[in-house]
């Protein structure tokens, strides 16, 4: 019998807790793909004539997605309100702004690959409200650093549908079966390999690094000599990251000063399953999960990845 998503409730001491948002997680997961799927049919591919907070065109499946997601929380009843890339405000779920709590989403990331059929995926991460139940829940709840997230994680939406997540107690693959209709255990006990890969990175900005990163680049490639590997959807490049090793990095640069990846739904999840998959995530010299959030669309530089790498790029 293959072990399905339930089996999330045995991993660690907050298993139990997050099975519902990880299952809501899953469902969520199973309609975008299947939306994904059929998005040339259905005409859903190509611009939404809107621009989100971050002043970025969103696409439609950027916003089809986030309200999939934003559903499949709703019907959790364990999530009192979503942060998500695509929205500027916090959005509460009013029937139960009472919830324990708040989950943070980039619903469709790598969404500059939906034109070339590439791969993109989502990214999420759940932390336990700040303010009392009995408070409506604010801002403040979802700016918390990655050391209070109880759950993170992300969907691959490749080949094959993959949910790769953590509850604080390693991180497991599930892969979803199409015959069965359902996520089923494929990967156990992920741990990024501490020597190999790749380096993966948007090399063509290299002469607008900032912080002298290029030269470190360099450096590293001398140093560990790994090849190259770059989608341009983090989903992507991060799942080959952990399963190949290497590192993965996102540096600031003259156009994004402060960094391009988005903090609490790219660097804090990301970070938290890196870590927890035994590899290492850090930002302007702090680790990822170190950092404490300021607002709810910022961002910031990333290097993930087995700690080796990060050290020889950073050091
Ligand atoms: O095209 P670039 O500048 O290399 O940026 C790629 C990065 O931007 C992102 O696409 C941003 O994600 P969104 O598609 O969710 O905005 C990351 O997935 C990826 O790592
Ligand atoms: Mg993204
Ligand atoms: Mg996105």
């Amino acid at each position: 019998m293959p072990t399905t998503l339930n089996s999330i409730a045995k991993q660690g001491a907050n298993g139990v807790a997050m099975m519902p948002i990880i299952q809501g997680v899953g469902r969520a997961a199973i309609e975008i793909a299947a939306v994904l799927r059929g998005a040339v049919f259905r005409g859903v591919l190509g611009g939404a004539g809107s621009e989100n907070v971050q002043g970025e065109q969103q696409q439609k499946l950027d916003v089809l997605s986030d309200e999939i997601f934003l559903e499949e929380m709703r019907s959790t009843g364990f999530v009192c309100a979503v942060g998500s890339e695509e929205q500027e405000e916090l959005l509460v779920i009013d029937e139960y702004a009472h919830a324990d709590y708040v989950v943070l989403v980039d619903p469709l990331d790598g969404s500059s690959n939906l034109d070339v059929d590439g791969p993109v995926g989502t990214i999420f991460s759940v932390v336990r409200r700040k303010t009392a139940n009995s408070d409506y829940p604010h801002v403040s709840d979802t700016l918390q650093s990655g050391r209070n997230v109880i759950a993170a994680g992300y969907v691959l939406y490749g080949p094959a549908t993959m949910l790769v997540c953590s509850v604080g107690d390693g991180v497991h693959g599930y892969t979803f079966n199409p015959s069965a209709a359902r996520f089923e255990l494929s990967h156990a006990n992920i741990r990024i390999p501490a020597k190999g890969g790749y380096y993966s990175v948007n090399e063509a900005n290299k002469s607008s690094w900032l912080d002298g990163m290029g030269d470190n680049l360099d450096r590293m490639k001398d140093e560990t000599g790994l090849g190259m590997r770059y989608v341009g959807a983090m989903v992507a490049d991060m799942h080959r990251t952990l399963l190949k090793g290497g590192v993965f990095l996102y540096p600031a640069d003259n156009k994004n000063t402060t960094g391009k990846l988005r903090l609490l739904y790219e660097a804090i999840p990301m970070g938290f399953v890196m870590e927890q998959a035994g590899g290492k995530s850090m930002s302007n010299g702090i680790h990822v999960l170190d950092i404490e959030p300021e607002a709810l669309h910022q961002r910031v530089p990333v290097y993930l990845g087995a700690a080796a790498n990060v050290d020889s790029l950073l050091g």
